[in-house]
């Protein structure tokens, strides 16, 4: 028996399948929108989903990786109304199982759902019995092992692959490693960043160009298509691709072949392509900034990397790799780090993921200068002081409770001056305990949060008569 999804709004076409299906053995479950089906499938085991296009939210074949990247990673079988090639080609070319036509093709069911579950089964049996290659990827949390997965799958196929994720999350180590474990390790990895193309001269990097066909061109030079022959090509930041030059990219992904600058003759190159956003192409798509025909090739598989705050777990873990080679680096003995140096790393929320945990963890060596061991002090100043005015701001004590408002004075409301005064007093002795207990008493650090002068802060600190300690 397996687990199946059915996503269509017409309630007579789910009762029928769900029937048909439980007469095969299988459990149908159903649901009528899109919001409703994605749901489903991230907390279900589905194996297949069959998927209606024209939903009342939205088309499902924009959904069509978000439900293959499912934690059971389901086949998925679209279902139509309208027969449609062009729509058809696309959801297979999108990674769909295949395409039936409501209506006739519902007899066709039973045959293909054995296909697609024996096909599942065989798969399973057949996991790579070698390790996966994972050069300098570090985690284990439950996230990353799902990137795990998705990654092996990558490298077995030869399938386009879509790495989405936000800066320094990863994007251009998976890129590397899906091509490391994949057939063409032997063969070049070539990498586009799409982000730094100078407008000029974007065809003649992309397709190369003759001797002659512009002027400065005085030899004949390949372009980075060509060079990614038989290997893999990686457009990092492929978001940032010109709209002219998507169009002329997505004619090489259809035939693998291009006109270099000046030159008359197709030029063919077999290379495997990777991509990488931080951007949401599916709204660039809506919006036109981005070709919708090209975001359905792009994402054949679907490999969303989870920033550094999502998973913690793996910080502590990340910052030892890196402390070693950062340490072997400059040539110093390896350094270790007190409890509460991982406290604050794991508290804080990494904007600029990995990436910015690598630079913190370097500024940390170079502050801690021979000591041994790193302490909280020994990062830097503006990723402490962001921690403590998060700290602060989650502390601020609002007044949001009846019981949380000033006693009125004897059944009456106190003059408006004189209440302003004594709460003011109030919050100002509670900010500033706390300010001297989260600086530590490091006056430098309570000066830039507080934006107070120095001897404002000394007046104050005095006339509540609390100490640099806090208390
Ligand atoms: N899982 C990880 N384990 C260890 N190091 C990592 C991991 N992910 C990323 N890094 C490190 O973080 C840095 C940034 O990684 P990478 O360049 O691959 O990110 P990116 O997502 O491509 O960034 P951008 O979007 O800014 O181009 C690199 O030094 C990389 O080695």
């Amino acid at each position: 028996m397996s687990e199946i999804l059915i996503i269509d709004d017409d309630q007579a076409i789910c009762d029928l399948l769900t029937e048909r299906l439980s007469r095969l053995g299988h459990e149908a479950s159903c649901a009528t929108d899109l919001a409703g089906g994605l749901s489903a499938a991230q907390k279900g085991s589905y194996e297949v989903i069959f998927l209606d296009v024209c939903l009342p939210d939205g088309n499902g074949l924009m959904a069509l990786p978000s439900l293959r990247n499912a934690q059971s990673c389901p086949e998925v079988i679209i279902m139509t109304g309208q027969g449609d090639p062009d729509g058809a080609e696309l959801a297979i070319k999108s990674g769909a199982w295949d395409y039936l036509e409501k209506g006739n093709s519902l007899s066709d069911i039973p045959l293909i759902l054995n296909r697609v579950l024996q096909y599942r089964r065989e798969k399973a049996s057949t996991r790579p019995m070698v390790a996966l290659k994972r050069p300098g990827i570090v985690g284990n949390s439950p996230k990353m092992l799902k990137c795990y997965d998705l990654l092996a799958q990558a490298s077995a196929s030869e399938m386009n692959v879509l790495i989405q994720g936000e800066t320094g999350t990863g994007k251009e180590l998976f890129a590397r490693a899906i091509h490391e474990n994949s057939s063409r390790s032997q063969e070049p990895f070539v990498v586009l960043d799409c982000a730094a193309l100078p407008e000029t001269l974007v065809e003649s990097i992309l397709f190369g160009h003759d001797r002659g066909a512009f002027t400065g061109a005085d030899r004949t030079q390949a372009g980075l298509i060509k060079q990614a022959d038989q290997g893999t090509l990686f457009l990092d930041e492929v978001g940032e691709l010109p709209l002219n030059v998507q169009k002329s990219f997505l004619r090489v992904l259809q035939e693998r072949s291009f006109r270099p600058v000046g030159n008359q003759k197709e030029v063919k190159s077999d290379f495997r392509l990777v991509a990488a956003t931080n951007r949401r192409l599916q709204d660039m798509s809506e919006d036109a900034s981005f070709r919708k025909d090209l975001l359905y090739r792009l994402q054949s598989l679907v490999i969303p990397l989870p920033s550094l705050r999502e998973r913690k777990d793996d910080i502590k873990e990340i910052a030892v790799m890196h402390i070693a080679r950062l340490c072997e680096r400059y040539s110093i003995k390896t350094k270790g780090f007190s409890h509460s140096f991982v406290d604050l790393l794991q508290t804080y929320s990494w904007p600029g993921n990995v990436r910015e945990l690598i630079n913190a963890l370097e500024h940390s060596i170079i502050a801690a200068g021979d000591s041994p061991t790193l302490f909280e002090r020994h990062l830097p100043e503006a990723m402490r002081i962001s921690l403590v005015r998060a700290s602060l701001a989650t502390h601020l004590p609002a007044p949001q409770n009846q019981e949380d408002l000033p006693n009125e004075k004897d059944g009456h409301l106190p003059r408006l001056a004189e209440l302003i005064n004594s709460e003011t007093a109030k919050l100002e002795k509670w900010y500033l305990a706390e300010l001297m207990n989260r600086t530590q008493g490091d006056l430098k650090q309570a000066l830039t949060i507080s934006g107070l002068g120095r001897t404002a802060l000394y007046d104050r600190l005095k006339k509540y008569g609390i100490s640099r300690q806090g208390s």
